[in-house]
């Protein structure tokens, strides 16, 4: 689905020198498969993620979707970023029937399919409701809701759960899980967790400090679908935390240039 080639991104800063940000990345993502990126901070994971959102085009490399080259943002890769605020003048409603009616489908169908959508992120109820009357994660979920409604065959999560306390964190992670399990989209999950990573994901790609390069990937070969009060108790899952987190401690010599 997503074959990234030796992509490095070189970024102009303020300071007297360029900012190697990644370094010779190879990824390949297959269709339907869930793939986590961990790292260290300023490694350079939303900066791939960007990448492959078409938002920022890499100095060297590639990045291609179904063999075709990635030169701008589309509709085939849906963005769940931080910075993709919800629309605060739309209700959750509004902010979900967009993406469709912008894609021409009919105002009935648009909000059966949303309303449908709501409900499924558990928001039932909550149709009405404007962004500043929700919680950080209603408005996680809304903006997954929004994502989903113009079926992009690609999510892009850049830490959706990061801001989130611990319970409705928990509790997102395994609606995604439950949504993801129905669909097989195919997800790039950026997240600082490595619990999160494990129990989400087929693959997990660790990467060095900066300038971020690949370090390992793990298949997690768990299976699914994964109930976390399971799997907590799996000792195959806490190998893999441990490992993974191992992995990361050993990432190297800040390298990072002023
Ligand atoms: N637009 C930009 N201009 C200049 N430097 C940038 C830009 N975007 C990112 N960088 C630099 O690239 C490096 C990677 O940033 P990025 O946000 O991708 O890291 P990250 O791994 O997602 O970090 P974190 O885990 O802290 O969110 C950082 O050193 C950052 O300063």
């Amino acid at each position: 689905m997503i074959e990234i080639d030796r992509v490095s991104q070189v970024f102009r800063t303020s300071g007297r020198q360029d900012h190697l940000a990644l370094s010779e990345i190879s990824l390949t993502v297959e269709d339907g498969a869930f793939v986590s990126i961990l790292g260290p901070s300023g490694c350079g994971k939303s900066t791939l993620l960007y990448i492959v959102g078409g938002f920022v085009s890499p100095t060297l490399g590639s990045a291609r979707m179904r063999g075709k080259a990635i030169t701008g943002p589309g509709p085939d890769r849906g963005p769940v970023f931080q910075e993709f605020a919800l629309f605060p003048w739309k209700s959750v409603l509004g902010n979900v029937m967009y993406g469709p009616r912008q894609q021409g489908v009919k105002p009935a169908e648009a909000e059966a399919q949303s309303r449908a959508l709501i409900e499924m992120v558990g928001l039932k109820g909550f149709e009405h409701f404007y962004p500043k009357e929700l919680s950080g994660g209603m408005k996680q979920r809304v903006a997954l809701a929004r994502t989903l409604a113009y079926h992009p065959a690609v999510l892009l999560m850049d830490e959706p759960f990061g801001a989130l306390d611990a319970h409705t964190r928990t509790r997102l992670q395994n609606d995604l899980l439950n949504i993801w399990e129905r669909d097989r989209k195919t997800v790039l999950f950026v997240t600082h967790s490595v619990e999160e990573a494990v129990f989400l994901s087929d693959k997990v790609v660790v990467m060095t400090r900066s300038p971020g390069r690949i370090k390992e990937v793990v298949d997690i070969d768990l299976p699914r679908p994964r109930r976390r009060a399971e799997l907590l108790l799996d000792p195959h899952y806490q190998k893999y935390v441990v490992d993974i987190e191992r992995m990361i401690d050993d990432t190297g010599e800040d390298e990072v240039h002023p």
